[in-house]
């Protein structure tokens, strides 16, 4: 049961989510009802090509739904102008960033854009936000760096940066630890599970690191063939949703580690 007085950030009705090319529809999953409050860490899962990134994509506005409705904050995603909507969520994709000659500084302090006047000066508020937001991803000594000049591993640390530094009630991230190394793999879901818990955000995460988010999530989205599964992860192991995430040729979902292990 949830305590009722948990304001709920964002709620799916019906969602249907997919792509229309061509006149030819693909439809990647069905019938997504969902409601994420605020505070809470969720962690989002599948197999490859299950429809995670299609998902998040469709929460963010960046892609349309195929069909049912999304409402954040109470008010429908469709209605928000840009400008409020980037007040209200931000989204680290994978896609690479075009903006790669600017400095590592200036690319976080772009997360300040939704809030700074229309020469995009910045505050002294934005620039405290900006140097906080550098100083908790670890990447002070990369501040004066081109982008280019990045590793994958450092390049993500700095747009979680520039997410953070956004300061968004809601927060999404399409597989945020991919090209990190396994401390900086629990080091930002730690610091991802800290925003939500000491500022209420409410963030979303697509991962195939499962063991963490098992460990480190309030609650996970369990996308699977035949939809998906939705609940604490306590919940979610007992009603199997792990164990008939992949072919159990392979692997094994431990119920007891609460681990997959390659099956001897
Ligand atoms: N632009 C597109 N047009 C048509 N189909 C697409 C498009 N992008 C992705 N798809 C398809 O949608 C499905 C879901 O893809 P998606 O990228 O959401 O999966 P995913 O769970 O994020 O996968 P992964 O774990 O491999 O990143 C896949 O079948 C994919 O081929």
């Amino acid at each position: 049961m949830e305590p009722e007085n948990l304001h709920t950030v964002i709620r799916t009705e019906d969602l249907s989510i997919g792509y229309q090319n061509n006149k030819k529809l693909h439809v990647v999953a069905t019938d997504i009802n969902l409601k994420l409050h605020e505070g809470e860490l969720v962690g989002l899962v599948g197999a490859n090509g299950i429809g995670k990134s299609t998902l998040l994509r469709t929460l963010s506005r960046v892609q349309p739904t195929l069909h049912g409705k999304v409402y954040l904050s109470d008010k429908e995603l469709n209605s928000y102008k840009s400008l409020e909507l980037a007040s209200q969520l931000s989204i680290v994709l994978t896609e690479q960033i075009t903006s790669k000659n600017l400095l590592v500084k200036e690319l976080v302090a772009l997360g300040r854009q939704p809030y700074t006047n229309w020469v995009g000066k910045l505050t002294e508020e934005d620039i405290e936000k900006v140097e906080k937001a550098i100083e908790v991803t670890h990447i002070t000594d990369l501040a004066h760096k081109r982008c280019y000049e990045l590793s994958d591993g450092q390049l993500q640390k700095v747009l979680i940066a520039r997410a953070i530094a956004q300061d968004t009630p809601f927060i999404m991230l399409d597989e945020p630890t991919t090209h990190l190394d396994i401390y900086h793999k629990a080091y930002i879901l730690k610091l991802l599970k800290r925003l939500a818990t000491e500022t209420k955000k409410t963030i979303l995460f697509s991962t195939h690191e499962i063991d963490f988010a098992i460990q480190l999530c309030d609650k996970m989205i369990v996308l699977n063939k035949n939809g998906f599964e939705f609940g604490r992860p306590k919940e979610l192991i007992q009603c199997m949703a792990f164990s008939s995430l992949f072919p159990e040729d392979l692997i094994l979902f431990d119920e007891k580690s609460r681990r997959f292990s390659v099956r001897s």
